[in-house]
């Protein structure tokens, strides 16, 4: 098994990965066409990024692809849908790196409510200015609206009550529970939450669902003197109105990890006009880069590598792009003894029948008599108790349930 990480990556991940006897190539600043001509030249298995864009061009230079882990949450940057259509996994580490990133929400909403930066900066100027930072708001009592209640989401509802403030949180779907656990109030008026909160963090993913929701409209719905926090995807804001409302209200501030093209390297220069923007504050897309983040990531993603190459499997919470089973799928347990042609004989009749296997598992007693085959397929029901019949006359067939 080769692996290829094209990313920053925990050395000992690597380590742990090459002791289990896979091959691991290890090449940080690969990205674009230097991307795509080591997947054509390594060939590896699985190919392993962060924020890294995993187009087309780059999963068809590589015939051996089988799987791309995206080390880290968001996979937003990967082709999904093209890895799906070659049968290729797409795999994340979803809330591994979660406490970092909801660290750095309210790291962002204290900084900016305390001027941090500015003091730092004029300290460093040599300057001493208690009266101009003297009379910031405080935080202990202000409403935050947490867009998003996933992994980060949820952990920045968990800070925030410890700073004493109130919680309106927003999902499409109606969430009792998580208003009852968190002792906060959730709605799925985005409207309301707006209107109704001091500060706002979105914690959504990023793509084309959520393409520029942050818009002039969502915009007018805030308090004219909110903080909007994003340390979800620069995709999700329209950085023209943001900029514009910006301008236009003088209290209003921004706090962000991420913006609409970012380098794809981790350094050079970058010269936006919300990064430069008084009343911005913006890291370097570094909510993951904790050191304790870093390490959890790593491990999850050699763990899912790990289970790949040894067992060939991998666990649902990880696969981003397998499709969910649906209300069509049928499913049929075929108890059968462990001789050869059996189920060959099984997939020759739902074949005849123009009934389509999904999903197969086969499961061996002890002793290697018996197994019972788990069958998923769709198809017309008409054909299937024909199916059933044939299937049933083989001899070593024991049962047949539906
Ligand atoms: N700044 C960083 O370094 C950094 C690190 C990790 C994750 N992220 C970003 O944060 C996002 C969230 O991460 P997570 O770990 O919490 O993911 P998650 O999947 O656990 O949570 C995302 C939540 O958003 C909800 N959601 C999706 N679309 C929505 C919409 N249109 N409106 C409201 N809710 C919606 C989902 O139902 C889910 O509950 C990631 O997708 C990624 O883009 C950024
Ligand atoms: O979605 C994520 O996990 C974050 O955006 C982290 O990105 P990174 O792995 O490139 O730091």
């Amino acid at each position: 098994m080769k692996v290829l990480v094209a990313d920053l990556f925990s050395k000992d991940g690597m380590e742990d990965l090459k002791a289990s006897g896979i091959e691991v190539h290890y090449d940080a600043g690969l990205n674009g066409e230097s991307l795509t001509k080591a997947m054509s030249e390594v060939q590896p298995n699985i190919l392993v990024v962060r924020s890294t864009k995993v187009t087309k061009d780059m999963i068809d230079a590589d015939p051996k692809l089988q799987m791309v882990v995206r080390a880290g949450a968001g996979y937003d940057t990967i082709d999904v849908a093209h890895c799906a259509s070659l049968g290729v996994y797409v795999t994340n580490c979803p809330g591994k790196n979660a406490h970092a990133v909801a660290e750095l929400a309210l790291g962002l909403m204290l900084s900016i409510d305390r001027r941090i930066a500015e003091n730092v900066q004029l300290l460093k100027e040599a300057k001493w200015n208690k009266g101009a930072y003297a009379n910031c708001a405080g935080i202990k009592g202000k409403t935050i609206g947490v867009v998003g209640l996933g992994s980060i989401g949820l952990l920045v509802i968990e800070r925030a009550k410890a700073f004493e403030m109130n919680v309106i949180g927003f999902s499409r779907q109606a969430r009792p529970d998580l208003a009852k656990k968190y002792g906060i109030e959730v709605t799925n008026n985005l409207g309301y939450l707006l209107q109704n909160s001091d500060v706002v963090s979105f914690h959504i993913p990023g793509g084309k669902s959520t393409e520029n929701i942050i818009d002039s409209e969502l915009l007018s719905h805030m308090k004219k003197d909110a903080v909007l926090l994003n340390t979800s995807r620069g995709s999700i804001v329209n950085e023209d109105h943001l900029f514009a409302h910006l301008e236009e209200n003088k209290d209003f501030w921004y706090g962000t990890d991420v913006f609409k093209g970012e380098p794809a390297g981790k350094d050079g220069v970058f010269d936006h006009p919300i990064a430069k923007h008084p009343r911005v504050y913006g890291t370097h897309h570094i909510g993951a880069s904790t050191k304790q983040s870093e390490a959890a990531i790593g491990e999850e993603a050699v763990r899912i590598i790990k289970k790949f190459a040894t067992q060939g499997a991998v666990d649902n919470e990880n696969c981003v792009n397998r499709e969910n089973s649906s209300d069509q799928i049928h499913k049929m347990s075929i108890r059968h003894l462990d001789k050869v042609g059996v189920l060959a004989h099984a997939f020759q009749v739902f074949a005849n029948h123009q009934l389509n296997v999904q999903e197969v598992e086969n499961i061996v007693f002890k002793d290697r008599l018996a197994c019972v085959a788990n069958i998923k397929f769709i198809g017309e029901i008409s054909n299937i108790d024909q199916a059933l019949e044939e299937i049933r006359k083989n001899e070593n067939v024991l049962d047949i349930s539906l």
